[in-house]
């Protein structure tokens, strides 16, 4: 089981001295939505170039031109690119084989599907990576969960690892552990903490412990 940690609200700088701070906890880092918004493709060129050793994930959120969006992130260095699961399957496709060229790997997320069951089994067929469920912020805000969806894709997925997204804490990692993800990624849960070392080597303990 792996760690992702999730940069979302920060700048370039606040990026590195985070990563620096729990480098050694985290199997992936990822560069969040927000932060291309922000700061665009040179933020995951900087940190892969900072941290070589670290897998580096863009969370790109694909939803069109898959092929030619991975290329793009591809050659700023993300190891992982994010397509979204509502897309289409050409986009999907596309994405998949964008990313065999260079070695590259594609996380689909189900944020917003609604029959997270049908089209877990369909996405799975194209040959992604990783199939992550995930409430975003917007839900988390409304009290809702992924836990029910992993145990969804855990059944019906044969071929791709999972994962799983949104809210994660320390205080409900231990059922998300429970249902034996492949990975597991969590932004506030490390990043929003006062010690964020000791939250980050929290999460790691229990992880290990499985
Ligand atoms: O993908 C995310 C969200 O949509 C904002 O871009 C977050 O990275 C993801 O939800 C993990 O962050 P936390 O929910 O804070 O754990």
């Amino acid at each position: 089981m792996k760690l992702q940690l999730a940069l979302d609200l920060v700048d370039i700088p606040g990026a590195k001295a985070l990563v620096k701070e729990v480098e050694s906890f985290i199997d992936i880092v990822e560069i969040g939505t927000p932060v291309v918004i922000n700061e665009g493709l040179r933020a995951v060129k900087e940190i892969k170039e900072a941290f070589p050793s670290l897998t580096v994930l863009a969370d790109l959120k694909i939803m069109d031109a898959g092929d030619y969006e991975v290329m793009k992130a591809a050659e700023a260095g993300a190891d992982i690119i994010t397509v979204l699961g509502a897309s289409n399957d050409r986009t999907i496709a596309g994405a998949v084989s964008e990313a065999r060229k260079t070695n590259r790997q594609i996380m689909v997320d189900m944020i917003n599907v609604q029959d997270i069951e049908t089209r877990a089994k369909e996405i799975d067929a194209l040959g992604v990576d990783y199939i992550c469920v995930h409430t975003g912020y917007d839900l988390q805000a409304v009290g809702q969960n992924s836990f029910a969806d992993l145990q969804t894709i855990k059944r019906v997925v044969k071929h791709a690892k999972v994962a799983i997204a949104g809210g994660i804490k320390l205080n409900t990692l231990q059922q998300v552990i429970d249902a034996k993800p492949d990975l597991i990624i969590v932004g506030g849960g490390i990043t929003g903490q006062e010690d964020r070392r000791a939250a980050a080597s929290g999460i790691r303990e229990l992880i290990a412990q499985g």
